[in-house]
């Protein structure tokens, strides 16, 4: 499905994945884990611009259009379904069909507040959901999630990541928690540094194994300073 080889990525000049080579396959279901600053995020979003016909992102910006409503967030997962006209008379009086799938789908999230409802009165778990349902929206056969549960509960963030992992085929998700991404994913990759330390089928691997990778990554981290 993606074949990076030997990928480096910058930012004027300065290195932050190196040489790097991963084959992803479909349907597999992949935790990316590593300390902050590791290049997860970059990573991921390069995999997006390769992806981009197939793959749909839930970003940590979220980019919510907090003058709109939770309908309308939502909705805008939809928008290159459907014609300009068709979405713009939605946005002034949405239609039944739309309202009905945005509904169910807010059901699901457990996002059980009106669609009228703007984002800006939402908590951050709530906003964390609506983008989560915006990506879901696209319904596309890829989601990449860049910590998209971190503000939930953890229970709820379970929840939340089957529903993810149940209607995508294939998904690479940023995380920090272990047990998540030991519970829900098959591969685990690693970063440390901008490199892959670890790839690993998740059964293989424990708990203590992860606290041994971050910890080390910490350590890596601490001595950079
Ligand atoms: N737009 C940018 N311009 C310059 N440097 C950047 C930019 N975005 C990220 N970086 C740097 O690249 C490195 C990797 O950042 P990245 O966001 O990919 O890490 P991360 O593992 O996702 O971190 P976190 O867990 O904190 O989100 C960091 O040192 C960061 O400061």
């Amino acid at each position: 499905m993606l074949v990076l080889d030997r990928l480096s990525l910058d930012y004027g000049g300065r290195e932050v994945i190196k040489d790097l080579s991963v084959v992803l396959h479909s349907g597999q279901k992949v935790a990316l884990i590593g300390a902050s600053g590791a290049g997860k995020s970059t990573l991921l979003m390069h995999m997006y611009r390769q992806l981009k016909d197939r793959a749909t992102l839930c970003a940590q910006s979220q980019g919510l259009v907090d003058s709109l409503s939770l309908y309308h967030n939502i909705y805008m997962g939809a928008l290159a379904r459907h014609s300009g006209l068709y979405n713009l008379a939605n946005l002034v009086w949405p239609f039944k069909t739309p309202l009905a799938e945005v509904s169910a789908l807010c059901h699901a999230l457990e996002l059980d507040i009106p669609p009228s409802t703007l984002v800006n009165r939402l908590s951050g778990g709530q906003r964390q959901r609506v983008a989560i349902g915006r990506a879901l929206y696209q319904r596309q056969p890829i989601f990449l999630g860049d910590e998209p549960v971190s503000a939930l509960d953890p229970a709820m963030a379970d929840r939340i990541i089957r529903h993810i992992l149940g209607s995508h085929d294939t998904v690479v998700m940023v995380l920090h928690n272990r047990h998540q991404a030991l519970t829900h994913f098959d591969r685990i990759l690693g970063l440390k540094n901008g490199q892959l330390v670890l790839d690993a089928p998740a059964s293989t691997l424990t708990l203590a194994d992860l606290d041994a990778f971050y910890g080390d990554a910490m350590k890596d981290e601490e001595a950079q300073c």
